[in-house]
Formats: structure tokens, C-alpha cells, sequence
């Protein structure tokens, strides 16, 4: 389920009667809940549901089962400070039902929690793979070293330095072996499901990723002349929403042209698919086979994600630990559309 499919009147005034009220000023991201909203007005009638008005956490559209009861509550609340609601000025108007094709344009993608309920080939979650103790002293483990600054988020590369220039790396400039801190880490990949038992050795590169609050990634495919098979990111501090598009026409060429950390999305008018997902720290995210080479992944710059119907304000930094083997030949994946080793343009 996304948002329902009522919005803001246009226009001032209260808007034409209806049994749903649009609530402005009012909501989980300003420290109301739900629960409270529903008491409130609920001295005023039967409230059939109280839903976010859109991702800003701050709107909110109340159900009542009738306009009697709506227009009792408009009046009441609207523009006066409302003690039971932290001592906020409400705004209240009629909300209207968009119509169907808007509200699908300005629904949230359902985000899943599992894996598995993606139905991407190759992309698997694994819960808590690491401890709470585990997690604080990898992230004090990256804060006593050196970050680069990129424009919107800080990064540190081991093993081989990724360059965003050209989204690879230079299989010739060997860093160093990975840092001993992220050991336990490594031997608890042969504990995934299904992976050849070597898998934990063979992995020579690692970029960590601190994302300030808010700040997302473009939509990429990791090149795949860069990296070998198996992608894992684990996710540390704060969760993100991962969102996944297998794009109709493929092709390597239309990858993401931003630089090193720009927005643009060169993508946007192409026809795609997309589904999303939920990391929450502590999980490890595994992308291969179609999911590494067809699928890209991104990040979206969102302060508040909704998931199940929720809104989850991200209110910490993530950091994540993205682990690979650069690929030393050419990529001979399944997905020649998508590879810069195969396409006729590389
Ligand atoms: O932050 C993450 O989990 C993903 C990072 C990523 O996709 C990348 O570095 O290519
Ligand atoms: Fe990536």
C-alpha cells in the first residue's frame, strides 16, 4: 500500500465538503504520531484512517466515516493552536480524491523487507549479520582514518582506489591487502547461503560510503569491467531504502554521467522497472548474477522514507562497507547489453 489517494485542495479556502481533512503542520516528522492524530480527532467522529499526505512527514490526510464529522473537526482545529497536538497550529481543509493516474505518479514504491519478496534474480539480504559491538567498532575503525570528500558524502577505498571519473579502478595500483578490522567480516561471507566457500578470500576491494542524513546515490550499475561477480554492501548506523530498475532498453551507455557524486539522473525518461527495498543496519546485501549486472541500484535523496505504510525519518548518517573483487580480463556476463566488456560502443 502507498499513500492514499487524496491530496491538497486547490485554492484557498476549506475546499469543497468531504469526509476527508487534509492536515497540514501535523505529523511523525514534527513528533505526532498516528495514534495522537487519530485521538484528536477522533472526539469529533469516527475516524476510518489517518494516512501521510505525502513524504514530507508533516501532512497528513484524516478519514472520517462522514462529513459531519469532518467539518466539526475543521472547525475546531484549523489555525488554532491544539494543546493535545504539542501546541501546534493546525491547518485543516477538505482534501480531494486525485485522480487515479496522478496518485499512482505521486505513490511511494511499496518498500519490501525481505529480499526474496523482490523477485530479482541474485540479490539477497541477510539480517543482522553483524552484532550492535561489531557495528560500533567498524564505524570507529573508519572514523580514526582519513576520509575523501566528495560533494555530497565522504568515502575511503582499500585494497584499489575506485575513480568515479570513469566509474573503475586501476586493477595495476594495488593499495594493499584489506584493513584486519573487516577480517570477521570477510570469513562470515562464506557463511551466505549458496556461495563457493572461497568467496571471502577473493574479495580484494572495499570502499566505505558515509552518507550524510538525506543524501542518496544515483541510479548506477557497478562497471562491470571493474568488479567480479559478487557485490556486498553491509549497512551501518542508519537504514536506507535501496531502490532497483531494470531499464527496458538496457545499455552501459546510459549509465549515470554525474562525476563523482552528482544528481543528475540521465535516466529519467526511459521506460523502467523498480522495486525497492529496505536496509537496515546491521544487513548485508548481496547483488549477483541479474541483480549485479542488469539491475541498476540507487539511492534516493530522501530525508523520510515510508515503509508498510510508515514513515521512518532518517535521522542518522549511513555508512557502508561495499566489498568486491576487481576483475582483472574482460566480463563475460549473460547480460551483454548492460556490459561495457561486450557492448560494440567499448
Ligand atoms: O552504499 C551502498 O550500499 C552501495 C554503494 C554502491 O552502490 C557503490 O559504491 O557502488
Ligand atoms: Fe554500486
Amino acid at each position: 500500500m502507498g499513500l492514499p489517494r487524496f491530496g491538497r485542495p486547490k485554492g484557498g479556502g476549506g475546499g469543497q465538503p468531504s469526509p476527508n481533512l487534509y492536515v497540514a503542520n501535523c505529523g511523525p516528522a514534527v513528533g505526532i504520531s498516528y495514534d495522537e492524530i487519530r485521538s484528536v480527532f477522533g472526539g469529533f467522529g469516527q475516524v476510518k484512517g489517518v494516512y501521510a499526505a505525502d513524504e514530507s512527514g508533516a501532512r497528513v490526510v484524516v478519514c472520517f466515516d462522514g462529513e459531519v464529522s469532518a467539518r466539526a473537526a475543521l472547525e475546531a482545529l484549523n489555525g488554532r493552536p491544539c494543546s493535545d497536538l504539542g501546541g501546534r497550529s493546525l491547518h485543516v481543509r477538505y482534501s480531494v480524491e486525485r485522480p487515479v493516474c496522478q496518485a499512482k505518479m505521486n505513490d511511494s514504491l511499496p518498500v519490501h523487507t525481505y529480499a526474496s519478496e523482490l523477485k530479482i534474480p541474485g540479490l539477497y539480504l541477510l539480517h543482522d549479520f553483524i552484532s550492535l559491538g561489531e557495528e560500533k567498532e567498524l564505524l570507529g575503525a573508519v572514523d580514526d582514518r582519513p576520509w575523501n570528500s566528495l560533494v555530497k558524502r565522504r568515502v575511503q577505498h582499500y585494497g584499489y582506489e575506485f575513480r568515479y571519473d570513469t566509474r573503475n579502478v586501476d586493477a595495476n595500483r594495488h593499495l594493499g591487502e584489506l584493513p584486519s578490522f573487516v577480517s570477521f567480516i570477510l570469513e562470515r561471507i562464506s557463511s551466505f547461503p549458496g556461495l563457493p566457500c572461497a568467496t571471502n578470500a577473493s574479495l580484494d576491494q572495499l570502499t566505505v560510503n558515509e552518507y550524510p542524513v538525506g543524501v542518496g546515490l544515483s541510479p548506477h550499475i557497478d562497471t562491470h569491467s571493474a568488479f567480479e561477480d559478487l557485490i556486498f554492501s553491509l549497512s551501518l548506523a542508519g537504514p536506507c531504502i535501496m531502490e532497483f530498475r531494470r531499464y527496458l532498453e538496457g545499455g552501459w551507455l546510459h549509465k549515470d554521467v554525474s562525476g563523482s557524486d552528482g544528481n543528475v539522473d540521465s535516466l529519467e525518461n526511459t521506460k523502467f522497472l523498480r522495486k525497492a527495498i529496505c536496509l537496515p543496519p546491521r544487513s548485508m546485501l548481496l547483488l549477483s548474477a541479474e541483480a549485479r549486472y542488469a539491475w541498476h541500484h540507487y539511492i534516493p535523496h530522501h530525508k523520510i522514507d515510508i515503509v508498510m505504510d510508515k514513515v521512518i525519518k532518517r535521522s542518522s548518517r549511513r555508512v557502508s562497507f561495499t566489498f568486491r573483487k576487481v576483475r582483472t580480463g574482460p566480463c563475460r556476463c549473460e547480460f551483454p547489453s548492460y556490459c561495457d566488456s561486450q557492448s560494440k560502443h567499448a
